[in-house]
């Protein structure tokens, strides 16, 4: 289990000195600014669970992941993973994370990537029958065979992203934290990587905290989404319940045979976005009011054909959260 505490991030940067040696003022100055990355976070997230953690650019989803890692102190409260602090017991907590930073390789650039995959091996003492059994599984999991022997700088994107995600699952974690894993990559890689990852929570129950801009892969993976804005939560919950609670409207194009007749007014609280041809465009919620109703009231404008119904895109949702 993961449980964040009053998590808080102030970042102190040299306040900029004007006027003359202005570079060397600011070297020697003690003016800071202060920068709340993140004010106040917790929540906690269960054995294998699939969290989504979301937020506009800025929000500081990579000062948490950063925080949840060891790599950064927070300013003050806490993260316990398995009970034990990434900050305080790093050597204890590290071998239990895995961590993927989409924009930055933890693979070594030069070096063929077998050779970045036995270093890792070493450094996390994984025994060697163990080592070779779970390389050849994530080898097929990620068809990573091709480019073993190529340096890690001649790797596409997509191909990199595969091999630092099976970097990352070497010493078998309990627990995965991902920063952009789909960043760049086109559809088919991208579909290849939410597959591997679908595997690894729903097949090895691995706990994964996803961090990305991708609403895709946030749709297509995660059963809960945190959202972040301006260093605080605004939403923690299923993605069902945030489409509800924000309300956009469900569309229903409607087709008939022949005229359309719509009336000037009607009972019910949905509109007539557009009138094209023998089309009709509505909208309506879904919280009040059923589908069922409003096509009561529509068959009596002409002779229906056909219901196309649109649920509100998620990231449409997801902007009017992040306003
Ligand atoms: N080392 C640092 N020193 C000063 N300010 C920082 C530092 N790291 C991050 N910040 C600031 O903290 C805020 C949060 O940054 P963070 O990188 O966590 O955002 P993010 O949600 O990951 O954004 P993005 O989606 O663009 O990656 C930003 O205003 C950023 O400029």
């Amino acid at each position: 289990m993961i449980t964040v505490n009053h998590l808080r991030k102030t970042f102190q940067t040299p306040r900029v000195q004007e006027g003359k040696f202005a570079g060397i003022r600011t070297l020697f100055s003690r003016a800071y600014t202060e920068k709340e990355a993140v004010r106040d976070i917790s929540f906690k997230i269960e054995t294998g669970e699939f969290v989504g953690y979301i937020g506009p650019n800025g929000a500081g989803k990579s000062t948490t992941i950063k925080m949840l890692t060891g790599i950064l102190h927070p300013t003050s409260g806490e993260v316990l993973i398995h009970g034990q602090s990434p900050q305080k017991q790093r050597k204890r907590v590290v071998g239990q994370l895995g961590v993927v930073f989409g924009q930055r390789s933890q693979l070594w650039w030069d070096l063929p990537v077998k050779d970045s995959y036995e270093i890792l091996i070493a450094m996390y003492r994984v025994e060697a029958a163990t080592a070779r059994r779970r390389l050849g599984e994530l080898s097929e999991l990620l068809e990573l065979k091709e480019f073993l022997d190529t340096p890690v700088r001649k790797l596409s994107l997509g191909q990199r992203m595969r091999a630092d995600l099976a970097a990352a699952m070497l010493h078998d974690p309990a627990i995965l934290f991902l920063d952009e894993p789909t960043i760049g990559l086109d559809v088919v890689a991208k579909r290849n990587i939410r597959g591997f990852l679908k595997t690894l929570n729903q097949e090895f129950g691995k706990t994964i905290l996803l961090t990305t801009h991708d609403m895709d892969d946030i749709e297509q993976l995660c059963s809960r989404v945190i959202v972040i804005n301006h260093g605080q939560i605004g939403y923690d919950g299923s993605i069902d319940e945030l489409r509800e609670r924000i309300g956009l409207p469900t569309m229903m194009k409607v087709s008939f045979r022949g005229n359309i007749r719509v009336p000037a007014q009607w009972e019910l609280p949905f509109r007539v976005v557009a009138k094209e041809g023998n089309l009709l465009t509505l909208a309506c919620n879904r919280q009040e009011l059923k589908a069922m109703e409003v096509l009561r009231v529509v068959s009596d404008w002409g002779d229906m054909e056909d219901v196309h119904m649109e649920e509100p895109d998620f990231e449409e949702v997801i902007q009017t959260v992040y306003k």
